[in-house]
């Protein structure tokens, strides 16, 4: 499989952007013809610089407004193509992309415009080029692929075919199975392009709003099955105009460029039988079934004030470590791991971020299968030599460079926490069971800019969808929100996206110095009796203002004895149009804004208690970092030289 991105599609200038283009595995670019004028040097010098980068220029483009034009623009056209194919040729590239006219002075007619690709084509094939013939979804008289193609096909030259763009057909809501009836080896090549689903005019949606496949709402993956059903051979390229892109970090955006274009065709190649296409095998999506352990790192002291915390939700020190200073605290199925080591990944990452989570780990279905699909798809590994009894774990980068460990049942992976920890001796005659089951969802907190990347990072290497967008008003500005989930609800993980540090997602990135889990939820099976035994420990939940339960009486109508009973636990509550009920209980907020969520599902619900979110996070704005309470994150870490 031959793939290539468009130069507009990454920032930076041009020697960034082939750079990161060919570091994230991309076989050829498309020149965006303002990237080469922009650039301070000659096409022949451009060419040996792409070439330079092990990569081949698979297109030029775009040339517009040329077919139909009446004289004396019609030949004035014909001149200014000689000019481009000049320039294609020292560049070193055969193919130009020419779409549809949009000049008001152009003339329509498919036989007029079949007759100026025949000439096209013909001037073309002289120099051994060729050219494609593309419908932008706002052109003047050809918006639809379906008549650029019969454009074409009247033109009936070899060095003429037609080029499709996946953002022009879907946001045009055209059938792509249309696609199916062209032939293969007519079509010259193949642009995509996703983008969120948003009522808007096309030109300017598709100029500033467009996103790699998978990361927005269109049907990529049905236009991609119709193309290969058709035979086509040739490249598959990325043209990604988006304005959060072009001020984003160019290797990054390749890499998620190169990701989901795998992803894409791993899941076409799965899907529409007998195609033909080379792309190296990969187990496909992976089942994660929940989290397994969160891990802390901390200094021994934070350790012991984690602890403390940890045994006032009615967690018990379980295990110890059989060779690391790493404690294991349990209830339920819940296993928090606090580590003290003083070398590693998770003291270098106490030294960056302070006390905090700096590793998760996913229960899937088979954790080497993992690995080899997330190093499909560009993801880092990891690894660092394993002590005296530990087990070597599957590992990867995740979130804020925060590790994310595999681990299944059917390897003796399954059995780590007896392999690697021996049972706590001292039996702690004061613990108790607050009733909390296992983690409900784990939130990540990242900037704005990042919440596609991680979207596109969960839903290609696991079986997992993501929910629609959700806006939390903080008093500071706005942070979105989206979840991450399975199908059964077992794993979820919210990704909250901070636009400024004004709010108290930015301010927890910022002060924690990218440190990425804000929250975590755990669930109960009652969360008034876990609210009551919880109070009797000394636990003072987040106080949520009186407004917000005579406002919940009257939205929901419900009876005021209910309503007195969640004020007096200082429980949220939510519900959906179908009865399902949703319980919350906040912790304070430790250090710059980390907490603990406990919630209770009822009746199927399935979402987060959005409708809460604002009255949440202006509580813990009124009491962020109030006297006596254990201060996780940097405030607190020592690092050397940074006192
Ligand atoms: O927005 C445009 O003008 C434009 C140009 C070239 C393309 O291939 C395209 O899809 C859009
Ligand atoms: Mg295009």
């Amino acid at each position: 499989m031959k793939t290539a991105i468009a130069t507009v599609s990454i920032s930076g200038d041009l020697k960034e952007k082939l750079a990161a283009i060919a570091a994230a595995g991309f076989s050829g670019v498309e020149i965006f013809e303002n990237d080469f004028l922009a650039f301070d040097g000659g096409p022949r010098e451009v060419g040996q610089m792409v070439r330079d980068h092990g990569l081949e220029i698979s297109l030029y483009q775009p040339f517009r407004d040329f077919e139909g034009m009446p004289e004396p623009q019609r030949g004035r056209t014909f001149d200014r193509v000689e000019r481009k194919f000049d320039v294609m040729q020292e560049l070193g590239t055969e193919l130009m992309l020419v779409c549809s006219n949009v000049s008001p002075i152009s003339l329509g007619g498919i036989d007029r415009a079949a007759t100026d690709f025949r000439e096209l084509g013909e001037r073309a094939a002289k120099r051994g080029l060729k050219v494609g013939y593309e419908a932008l979804a706002w052109g003047r008289h050809v918006s639809d692929h379906r008549d650029a193609w019969e454009v074409v096909r009247r033109a009936d030259h070899a060095a003429v075919g037609v080029i499709l763009d996946s953002f022009h057909t879907l946001a045009r809501g055209i059938d792509p199975d249309t696609i199916r009836s062209i032939p293969g080896d007519r079509i010259a090549f193949i642009q995509l392009a996703d983008a969120p689903k948003i009522d808007m005019d096309l030109l300017y949606w598709s100029r500033h709003f467009r996103n790699m496949p998978g990361e927005g709402d269109l049907d990529v993956p049905s236009f991609m099955r119709a193309v290969m059903a058709t035979g086509y051979k040739g490249v598959i390229s990325l043209e990604i105009f988006n304005d959060q892109f072009r001020g984003g970090s160019p290797k990054s955006i390749a890499v998620d460029g190169y990701r989901s274009l795998v992803n894409l065709m791993d899941g076409v190649r799965r899907s529409e039988p007998g195609i033909d296409l080379t792309l190296p095998a990969m187990p496909d999506r992976i089942a994660a079934s929940g989290i397994e352990f969160v891990e802390f790192t901390a200094n021994e002291e934070e350790a012991e004030e984690l602890g403390t915390l940890f045994a006032g939700m009615g967690f018990r020190k379980a295990g110890r470590h059989v060779s690391k200073d790493v404690t294991l605290w349990r209830q339920g199925d819940i296993n928090l791991v606090v580590n003290m080591e003083r070398e590693g990944f998770a003291h270098a990452a106490y030294l960056v971020h302070g006390t905090s989570v700096c590793d998760i780990g996913l229960k899937v279905e088979d954790a080497t299968a993992t690995l080899e699909r997330a190093r499909a798809l560009k993801a880092q590994p990891f690894e660092q030599p394993i002590g005296p009894g530990e087990l070597k774990i599957p590992a990867i980068r995740g979130v804020g460079a925060g590790l994310i460990h595999f681990l299944d049942e059917r390897s003796e992976l399954g059995n780590v926490w007896s392999i690697e920890f021996r049972p706590a001796e001292e039996r702690d005659e004061t613990a108790f069971e607050a009733g909390l089951t296992r983690i409900d969802h784990i939130a990540q907190t990242m900037n704005y800019e990042e919440m596609l990347t991680w979207t596109l990072f969960y839903t290609s290497i696991f079986a997992t969808r993501r929910t629609p967008m959700v806006d939390i008003v903080d008093p500071g500005g706005l942070v979105r929100s989206q979840a991450i989930e399975n199908a059964d609800g077992s794993l979820r993980v919210t990704l909250n996206g901070a636009e400024n540090r004004k709010t108290l997602a930015g301010h927890f990135i910022a002060e924690s110095f990218g440190s990425s889990v804000q929250h975590l939820a755990f669930s109960t099976g009652d969360i008034f009796k876990t609210a009551e035994r919880l109070r009797a420990r000394g636990f003072k939940p987040l106080e949520i203002s009186q407004n917000y339960y005579d406002d919940l009486e009257a939205r929901f109508g419900l009876e005021p004895d209910f309503t007195d009973r969640l004020k007096a636990e200082n429980i949220l509550y939510d519900r959906d149009g179908e009865g399902g009920e949703y319980f919350q209980l906040y912790s304070p907020n430790y250090g710059e804004g980390f907490f603990f969520e406990i919630v209770e599902r009822r009746g199927g619900y399935d979402g987060y208690g959005a409708s809460n979110a604002q009255f949440r996070i202006a509580a813990q704005k009124r009491s962020l970092r109030p006297a006596g309470l254990p201060k996780l994150g940097p405030t607190s870490a020592k690092a050397p030289g940074n006192p």
